[in-house]
């Protein structure tokens, strides 16, 4: 399904159906695959880790560019959801997005629509992602940054999303389908429990638009690369450096650039147009989705990651 951004902001139409979509669905579902207990190390927590802001500034004194993957949560399982986020940051992720499946996908590709598809199938529900990410995120390095669509912190309430998730460490949060208009209540709620907020800019957002996105964007500014949906390209539009030229002129925030993004060439070739960050997601999702075991697939992101991360240094 091909959303071409007709519309002038980083909006999808968010479909306007009150029907259980969101993976509260399987409220009573019992996973899958018990989320194994993790080693006691986890009681040990580590220092909290440190925001979205502060890790772009720390790369920018070194002259780096942030590495920040992309995968869904529960697909193939939790427990292997646990190990990719532990195998990223070992491998040098800057910035994890971790992505809460939902039925309605419609800003994501065929790659990341079936690992929702999987990770609902499986019985994934938000309080096992957030049981999950309170044993893991005290034995990371980098910040967690959660995807979620509107729908599913609409049923949840936003206020009581935005302490929840903080409760567990997440530190950003990126919502890819609501429009500027509504993300008050949004960003209120996410500056009281320190959490930041990632906007959207697309190439078909006016400048006025973009201005007054990057304006309000927290953590970073996430430049969509091109027009349709997530999935990896053959090559990232040249259009992205006059992007980020002009959104630099606009603000001195971080920004990252996603879409299509799937080889260390694009990696090198985007950090080279000025990028402060570089997002993957579909190409991650790949790796696990197409090995023959979620330890083989663990061995691959690791071999894949370190293959995008060495393309940044
Ligand atoms: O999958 P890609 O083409 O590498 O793009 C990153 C993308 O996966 C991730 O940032 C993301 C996943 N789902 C989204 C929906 C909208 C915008 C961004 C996303």
């Amino acid at each position: 399904m091909a959303i071409a951004f007709k519309s002038p902001t980083p909006t999808f139409l968010l479909k306007k159906n009150t029907e259980a979509h969101s993976f509260l669905r399987f409220p009573s579902q019992r996973l899958a695959v018990p989320v194994r207990r993790f080693t006691p190390m986890a009681a040990l927590s580590t220092a909290p880790t440190v925001g979205l802001s502060e890790t772009f500034t720390r790369l920018k004194n070194q002259g780096k560019v942030a590495l920040i993957p992309y995968i869904t949560a529960g697909d193939p399982d939790l427990s292997t959801t646990a190990e990719a986020l532990k195998v990223l940051d070992s491998c040098g992720s800057d910035i994890i997005e971790l992505g809460v499946p939902y039925s309605d996908p419609l800003a994501d590709g065929p790659v990341i629509q079936a690992a929702a598809t999987r990770s609902l199938a499986r019985g994934t529900n938000f309080n096992a992602i957030l049981s999950m990410l309170k044993e893991v995120v005290p034995q990371l390095s980098c910040p967690i940054a959660l995807f979620s669509y509107y729908n599913p912190i609409l049923k949840r309430g936003v206020e009581k999303f935005m302490i929840t998730i903080k409760d567990v460490g997440v530190q950003g949060l990126v919502v890819p389908d609501v429009p500027l208009e509504e993300t008050e209540i949004l960003r209120k709620e996410a500056k009281k429990n320190g959490i930041e907020l990632v906007l959207l800019t697309t190439p078909t957002t006016p400048t006025d638009r973009m201005r007054a996105i990057v304006e309000a964007a927290e953590g970073f500014v996430y430049l969509v690369s091109s027009v349709g949906v997530t999935g990896a390209r053959a090559s990232v539009s040249n259009r992205v450096q006059t992007l980020l030229q002009e959104i630099k002129e606009a603000t001195a925030k971080p920004v990252a650039v996603g879409f299509g993004i799937s080889n260390p060439e694009h990696v090198k070739q985007v950090a080279g147009w000025g990028a402060d960050g570089v997002i993957v997601g579909s190409a991650m999702v790949k790796v696990l989705a197409e090995a023959k075991s979620p330890e083989e697939g663990l061995k691959e992101l690791e071999t894949f990651t370190k293959s995008l991360k060495a393309a940044l240094d």
